[in-house]
């Protein structure tokens, strides 16, 4: 069936569920478009603030009648409060109380960036790569809704397969367990999966996937700071994250940015790893610094973060990881495998500890 399609008797069905205060959902103002891929169906109910709980029999019940026409898609309602109720967080407020680990997953480290293009994935699936190396149990989450990369990185293909009591499956490659929310997206709609969407869809990927027991499960953050970072800062307990930055002077602005954000949320920033950071010339094996140097190193001393290390800017890099190979997996001796290695070495002790 069309998705369209799909999603309009989805619609119908819902005049069926009951809502508080009288009426029914399908005329309810606070019903989002309901959401159709070829895998999920998702959609978000937005209530006043306090009205939560009053409205989970009617998001049940939406639950059940969505997944009786929608086979064997994953669905996904959420429920969200209005924003003015949601927390604040500033210099000196408190610690969100609630955050929790995800189950059988002794640690998390974020990747992140202040923007887009500085080689996050890239990094997040070399960093992931290495720590497995090392004889750690790893898993990859991509969380980067805007530009999910870690299938292409991987030489991931098609979506998770979802068991029967409707837990994701994980891809399984090069020894790493990984699930991508773009693989739930269809090209060109990650536009419509904004806010409430987003960040269901991102709870239910990390705490309804089969994990097993990690070591460390790494995420790939959105670059910037949006509303996937602090749900996921909200509800999570993340021990740390690694923000990725090219040496220019903007990157490094923004870098500095997504950094503040981390301390006003009270989440560990473990370091600053500088991408692209030189160049060797493949002939003569010269070192250029094409954007001056120690720039990111001289930020994380003015920021005071640690420096976790630098990656040289290399076409097998980049054709590695278009071509599903990535470095660390590809030629493990390498030097830019021992690049990500030594950055990974500086985070073994947190995840042992
Ligand atoms: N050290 C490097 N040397 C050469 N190319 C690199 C390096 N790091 C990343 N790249 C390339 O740069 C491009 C952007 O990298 P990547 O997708 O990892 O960035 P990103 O910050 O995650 O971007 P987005 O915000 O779009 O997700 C890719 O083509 C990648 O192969």
């Amino acid at each position: 069936m069309a998705d369209i399609e799909l999603s309009a008797q989805i619609k119908a069905a819902l005049a069926q569920v009951e809502i508080p205060g009288g009426g029914d959902l399908a005329g309810y103002a606070g019903l989002s478009e309901i959401i159709v891929t070829p895998g999920a169906i998702a959609f978000a109910i937005a209530v006043a603030s306090g009205m939560e709980a009053a409205f989970g029999p009617a998001r049940e019940h939406a639950q059940k009648l969505a997944q009786q026409l929608g086979g064997s898609r994953k669905v996904m309602v959420s429920i969200t409060a209005e924003k003015s109720n949601a927390p604040k967080f500033g210099h000196g407020a408190p610690q969100p109380q609630g955050k929790t680990r995800v189950p059988g997953v002794k640690r998390i480290i974020a990747v992140g960036s202040g923007k887009g293009g500085v080689g996050k994935s890239t990094t997040a699936i070399n960093l992931a790569l290495s720590l497995a190396a090392e004889g750690l149990r790893v898993g990859v989450l991509d969380a980067d809704l805007y530009g999910p990369s870690i299938p292409k990185l991987l030489g991931i293909e098609g979506q998770p397969a979802i068991r029967d009591d409707g837990i994701f499956a994980p891809h399984e490659a090069f020894g790493l367990k990984a699930i991508s929310i773009g693989s739930m997206l269809v090209p060109g709609q990650a536009v419509v999966w904004r806010g409430p969407m987003a960040t269901s869809g991102l709870r239910q990927l990390l705490r309804e996937t089969a994990w097993g027991d990690l070591d460390v499960l790494v995420i790939d953050l959105p670059p910037g700071t949006g509303d996937i970072h602090i749900a996921l800062f909200q509800q999570t307990i993340v021990d740390g994250v690694v923000i990725v930055s090219t040496p220019q002077d903007l990157a490094l602005i923004d870098a500095q940015k997504a950094i503040d954000m981390l301390r006003r949320m009270a989440v560990p920033v473990l370091g600053l790893v500088e991408n692209m950071s030189y160049f060797i010339a493949p002939d003569t094996g010269a070192r250029y610094d094409i954007f001056g140097s120690g720039g990111a190193e001289k930020a994380a001393e003015k920021l005071d973060i640690s420096f976790l290390g630098a990656v040289p800017l290399v076409m097998s890099i980049r054709e590695g990881s278009d071509a599903g190979t990535p470095p660390v997996a590809a030629v493990p001796t390498g030097p830019e495998a021992a690049a990500y290695r030594a950055i990974a070495s500086r985070l073994l002790p947190l995840i042992r500890g």
